[in-house]
């Protein structure tokens, strides 16, 4: 276990949204033991006084950690995002404030892959129609409207990691896979770039949707995409509630033009389990409803919780930003021996001279520097042999530097 500027037992963790027990434990075995979970997101109030006392915080999708929040937050160091989307996050804010967010980029792929196959032969098969009219007393044994998935055409927006999973679980059952995506991907197995948005609504029996919410992505499928889509085809959205129109949405269903959808993620999402849903959706029996569970699986949520929780540690241990989706990303050696000092500040001329000048001014050596810059932010980390109270007041001198945003020694 590597000691911190400050004890570790003075290092809070805050875990919201009832984020796995692993990270937890995670967490604790690196020595961390000030460690606050809630089961839930908390009200804006609340979340604002926690974060008050927080150096680490993590959070799932709920949890907003806006400018205000953020503003809160004066002593918190890292966030983390304990989920694939990082949208709820003021990601700019962040950065400004020298705080890098690590996200699980992979650990729910599969588990969304796995809803969005067995939702397609649900819909396809008309079984949430057939299921609600057994439990009211119905019996409809009629194949009319019910199809094999095989050989059908499945469109694919956002060939990422989710898209990609579908693509190839898809292809396995025999259908036919075609996407769209602004950037050139390379397509796996037999699966097709559509040409467009477009030619992909046209061409398929089933629409999936597998986009990040971005300015580019709001409102991407409204009332001409659907006009767009074949007669009687599907429409899947466990991406982003701001990417479909869903009153366009729900009036394609009620239309007729569309069979049916599955919609997993909503404009507005209640803020917890006791609050009510309400969307022009409820009541549509063609149409499959559940409460942002795409990644809710316990293999995911284990994951999840280890893969951040172990960013996060080493990120306080050892400054490590690897994979950080906001920050400069250095990956580092352990620093035995050295006093490991971190330098966050706003990228602007002279700031490296000043650092190295508050070393070589004092006359200790630099056992070793990693530097990582972008246009608006640099991270130097500095290994040095020193000691103890000459660690701190060169960590003083480091935070006295113009553009510093923040500073932290590593002993
Ligand atoms: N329902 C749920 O519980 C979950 C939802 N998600 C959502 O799924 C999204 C996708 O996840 P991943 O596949 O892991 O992300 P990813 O980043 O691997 O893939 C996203 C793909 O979308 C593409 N893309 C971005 N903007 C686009 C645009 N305007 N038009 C077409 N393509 C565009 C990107 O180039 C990329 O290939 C996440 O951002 C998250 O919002 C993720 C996990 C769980
Ligand atoms: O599990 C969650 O809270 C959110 C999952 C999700 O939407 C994501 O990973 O982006």
């Amino acid at each position: 276990m590597s000691p911190t500027s400050f004890p570790k037992s003075d290092i809070r963790v805050l875990l919201l949204e009832g984020i796995s027990e692993t990270a937890a434990g995670i967490f604790a075995d690196a020595g961390y033991s000030d460690i606050r979970r809630f089961d839930k997101a908390l009200p804006v109030p609340e979340l604002h006084r926690e974060l008050r006392e927080a150096h680490i915080v993590g959070i799932r999708s709920r949890t907003r950690l806006d400018a205000a929040a953020m503003a809160e937050a004066r002593k918190l160091f890292a966030i983390g995002a304990f989920c694939i989307g990082t949208n709820q996050i003021d990601l700019a804010t962040a950065k400004h404030a020298g705080i890098p967010v690590f996200n699980a980029p992979y650990s729910n792929t599969r588990s969304v892959a796995e809803l969005v196959i067995a939702e397609s032969i649900m819909l396809m098969r008309g079984i949430v129609q057939k299921s609600a009219q057994c439990h009211r007393g119905g019996w409809s044994k009629s194949a009319a409207g019910s199809h094999e998935v095989r050989g059908k055409t499945l469109g694919i927006v956002g060939y990422g990691h989710i898209g990609t999973q579908v693509g190839v679980m898809a292809e396995a059952m025999g259908m036919h896979v075609i996407y769209h995506d602004i950037e050139t991907k390379l397509a796996l197995g037999n699966a097709r770039h559509a040409g467009s948005l477009d030619a992909l609504l046209a061409a398929s029996d089933i629409v999936t949707l597998h986009v990040p919410e971005t300015p580019a992505t709001r409102l991407m499928i409204g009332e001409a995409q659907l006009a767009r889509m074949k007669p009687g085809a599907h429409l899947l959205n466990a991406s982003r509630g701001t990417v479909v129109d869903i009153d366009a949405l729900a009036d394609a269903l009620a239309r007729g033009h569309l069979a049916g959808a599955a919609v997993d993620v909503f404009p507005v999402e209640p803020e917890g389990n006791a609050e009510a849903f309400a969307s022009p959706l409820c009541g549509m029996d063609n149409v499959i409803l559940t409460p942002h569970i795409g990644g809710s699986t316990l293999e995911a949520q284990d994951n999840i919780g280890a893969e951040v929780a172990a960013k996060l540690v080493r990120y306080s241990d050892n400054g490590s930003t690897l994979s950080a989706v906001n920050f400069p990303e250095v990956t580092l050696p352990g620093h035995q021996g050295s006093h490991r000092f971190l330098h966050i500040h706003r990228n602007a001329p002279g700031v490296l001279m000043k650092i190295n000048e508050v070393f070589s001014s004092t006359g200790i050596n630099i056992d070793g520097q990693y530097l990582r810059t972008d246009p608006e932010l640099g991270y130097v980390v500095i290994d040095a042999a020193s000691d103890r109270d000459q660690a701190g007041r060169l960590r003083e001198r480091l935070a006295s530097i113009d553009g510093t945003l923040r500073t932290r020694v590593l002993y």
